[in-house]
């Protein structure tokens, strides 16, 4: 798409530190991310996990290399073929992790809707137009939390 040559970059930094009592907290708890792709880039202190079914499955860190999270617009994009990922972080009580997570879209300005080439009479429209706009009077009001703002965007 040529609109992805003037598109949106969100870049987090994250820094855990170290926790005397892990089992009582999270560092970041569920969500899936805003954007179409995540590249992210985790030390060597394991962390990330994923929700694969009904497990959470530990993303081994894999030295000089990208992590790539499919995210909310890919899934709407795609009119749901693409899942976003459901991702969490957990801390530990030995080392510090950082990480850096970069999240691409297209400006932030553009609509994200499902591609018209996968709608069809078998195929009927799952998602709701959405921006940026909408993503952020969606977290003013809530938590980010789960896939819940990806929830508030489905056709009922
Ligand atoms: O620290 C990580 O490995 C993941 C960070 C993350 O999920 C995020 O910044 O959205
Ligand atoms: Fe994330």
């Amino acid at each position: 798409m040529k609109e992805f040559r003037d598109g949106s970059q969100l870049l987090v930094v994250n820094c855990y530190p170290s926790c005397p009592e892990p089992d009582l907290t999270l560092g970041i708890p569920p969500h899936s991310d805003y954007g179409f792709l995540t590249l992210l880039l985790q030390d060597e202190v394991k962390g990330l996990q994923i929700q694969h079914e009904t497990r959470w499955v530990t993303v081994e860190p894999v030295p000089n290399s990208f992590v790539i999270n499919v995210g909310d617009h890919l899934e709407i994009f795609s009119n749901g073929r693409y899942k976003s990922v459901l991702h969490r972080v957990l801390v530990n009580s030995l080392k510090s992790r950082i990480s850096i997570a970069s999240l691409h879209s297209l400006p932030f300005e553009s609509m994200i809707r499902p591609s018209p080439k996968l709608i069809n009479d078998a195929n009927p429209r799952r998602y709701k137009d959405t921006d940026f706009a909408s993503f952020i009077e969606y977290i003013a009001s809530h938590e980010h939390r789960s896939k819940n703002f990806l929830e508030s965007r489905r056709m009922s």
